[in-house]
């Protein structure tokens, strides 16, 4: 009896679950998350790319919500702007090398972000983020044992905002998997650019590889051959996950021509990581979020 009754109420949970989770996801493609196919299809694209990109990801309606909710938090006091110099690395730099060695060379980004402490309780990205669903699925498709939400207050799913000549350069993500679910293009510019596992577990300084690929970017900017490649077809509800942690990648500059007005490039970043308990780093805390790791450690989740 006791029994049974604990059965249906389980029942009853799952169901709730599932029915919020198509709720949430209506008229996207993240209805077929739990189809083996679906999995199966986009596990061989990321094997075969680096990266996966589902296009609808999330239906018409919860985009158009979440984009609003991006926005005008994006132009309110709860958004950090930052204009920093950074290395790759996302670490100090090392002053026993030369400042042009790839360990020491800086990037410039400038951008905006809304990090999770200041995403309301009732919005759907927090629902999106903690959903079993979508977590079970990024770690099929990525092939890990385990995946687990960030316990960082501040990065665990934040909103960006790209605004004019505002980009994100060259970097290795700190966090293990930062699942990227697009919500606005840019009139111009904001390309994803990829370049494919830069470096290894096993080597997490590459420094030839990451040469190369800086050499190039380099060359690039006056039209040379590179590498890296853009991730095309990127739209509003786009979900892309990649191995960020191992391979380099940039958001290049917005380009907003004054004279057609400002569309900013509107995304949100959900952060899962290989195991539990993972912080943010201190550097990119500091450098992203304008938040230090005192902070992080209070209010850790
Ligand atoms: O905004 C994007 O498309 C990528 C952002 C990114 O690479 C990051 O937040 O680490
Ligand atoms: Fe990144």
């Amino acid at each position: 009896m006791l029994r049974g009754s604990q059965t249906l109420v389980r029942r009853g949970l799952q169901h709730s679950s599932a029915g919020r989770w198509s709720a949430l996801v209506a008229g996207g493609a993240a209805a077929r998350v739990s189809d083996a196919s679906f999995v199966e299809e986009c596990r061989a694209q990321y094997l075969a790319n680096g990266w996966c990109h589902i296009p609808n990801f999330i239906g018409k309606e919860r985009c158009a919500e979440l984009r609003n909710e991006a926005d005008a938090l994006l132009e309110s006091d709860a958004a950090f702007a930052s204009t920093d110099d950074h290395t790759v690395y996302q670490q100090e730099r090392d002053e026993r090398l030369p400042l042009d060695h790839p360990r020491n060379r800086l990037m410039k980004s400038t951008k905006r972000i809304v990090d999770y402490e200041h995403v309301p309780q009732e919005s759907s990205l927090r629902e999106l983020y903690s959903a079993p669903e979508l977590r079970s699925f990024v770690q099929a498709v990525v092939g890990v044992p385990e995946l687990h939400l960030s316990a960082c207050p501040y990065n665990a799913a934040m909103y960006n905002g790209y605004y004019d000549s505002d980009g994100l350069d060259w970097h290795f993500d700190s966090s293990e998997f930062g699942v990227n679910l697009v919500l606005q293009n840019p009139t111009d510019g904001g390309k994803f650019e990829y370049h494919s596992l830069t470096r290894s577990e096993e080597d997490l300084w590459s420094y030839d590889a990451v040469t190369k690929v800086l050499a190039e970017a380099d060359a690039s900017a006056e039209g040379a051959a590179t590498s890296a490649e853009t991730v095309e077809g990127l739209a509003p509800g786009s979900l892309v996950f990649f191995a960020g942690r191992l391979s380099l990648h940039r958001v290049s500059p917005v380009l907003n021509p004054d004279v057609r007005g400002s569309t900013p490039r509107i995304n949100a970043i959900l952060t899962y990581e290989k195991s539990e308990g993972q912080l943010a780093s201190p550097y990119t805390l500091s450098k992203f979020f304008g938040r230090s790791s005192e902070g992080q450690q209070a209010h850790a989740q």
